[in-house]
């Protein structure tokens, strides 16, 4: 049997300082090519949850491993260089660097990810994802700050699914987008995923958007939180 693409087991993690968030997730886990939408309300830790995902926290206990390799077990510098090479990440704020053109915002991973850079073939990936994004011709040569929130939006995904990582992470990636707009949007980051075999784990409030997916879970379901201070 395959490695599952994420599996959590008994993690627990706290932020560190006064503010007293702590998590804990007994176990979880997403098949190779399986989407999962996970729901919880403003503040029940689904970021958290994902930051966990993606290695940029690491847990205090239990372990996270992404496609069969434990997070905790690659050092910080290694870590990172794991996550651009197996994990596309559609951060909630988007996290694209504004005077930078589009075209390199989509190509960043790839700089730190020979596998993948040779899986997009080159940059002509770039402008393929930008159309198919539904991006206006001649964006790629655009700074990033200058688009719309709904196109960095779309530059966001266009940079997780370069290469076509593995597993495809996305914080809340709809938010800033109308219901038709989130359609279109949504049916794309299907195809794409479906396309490459990716896994997908996408954190909402929104429960309209279960449709698609395979499997839809409440966090509660899955997590215990803690506050130990206001
Ligand atoms: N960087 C951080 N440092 C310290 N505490 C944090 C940090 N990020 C989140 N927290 C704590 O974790 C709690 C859960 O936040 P989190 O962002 O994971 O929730 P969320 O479900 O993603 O919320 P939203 O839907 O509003 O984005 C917060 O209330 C906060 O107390």
């Amino acid at each position: 049997m395959s490695e599952p693409a994420l599996a959590l087991r008994d993690v627990g993690y706290g932020w560190p300082g006064r503010a007293g968030f702590r998590l804990t997730c007994p176990a979880f886990a997403l098949a190779p090519g399986e989407s999962v939408l996970l729901l919880g309300a403003s503040g029940s830790g689904k970021s958290t949850l994902l930051s966990l995902v993606c290695g940029i926290v690491t847990a205090d206990s239990g372990t996270v491993s992404v496609g069969g390799t434990d997070l905790k077990s690659l050092g910080a510098g290694r870590r990172d260089r794991f996550r651009a090479e197996r994990i596309g990440v559609i951060f909630q704020q988007f996290n694209l660097l504004p005077y930078a053109s589009v075209s390199d915002n989509i190509l960043l991973p790839l700089r730190f990810a020979p596998d993948r850079r040779r899986r997009a073939g080159g940059t002509a990936e770039a402008d393929r994802l930008c159309s198919a994004l539904g991006l206006p011709e001649g964006v790629a040569a655009l700074p990033a700050g200058r688009l719309s929130v709904g196109q960095q939006q779309r530059v966001a995904v266009a940079r997780a699914l370069i290469g076509s990582p593995p597993l495809i992470v996305a914080d809340e990636p709809t938010s800033a987008l109308d219901a038709a707009t989130q359609d279109t949007f949504l049916k794309l980051l299907f195809e794409r995923t479906a396309e490459a075999g990716s896994s997908l784990l996408m954190v909402s409030h929104d429960e309209r958007l279960g449709d698609r997916f395979d499997r839809v879970i409440r966090l509660e379901d899955i997590v215990t939180t803690q506050r130990t201070a206001a």
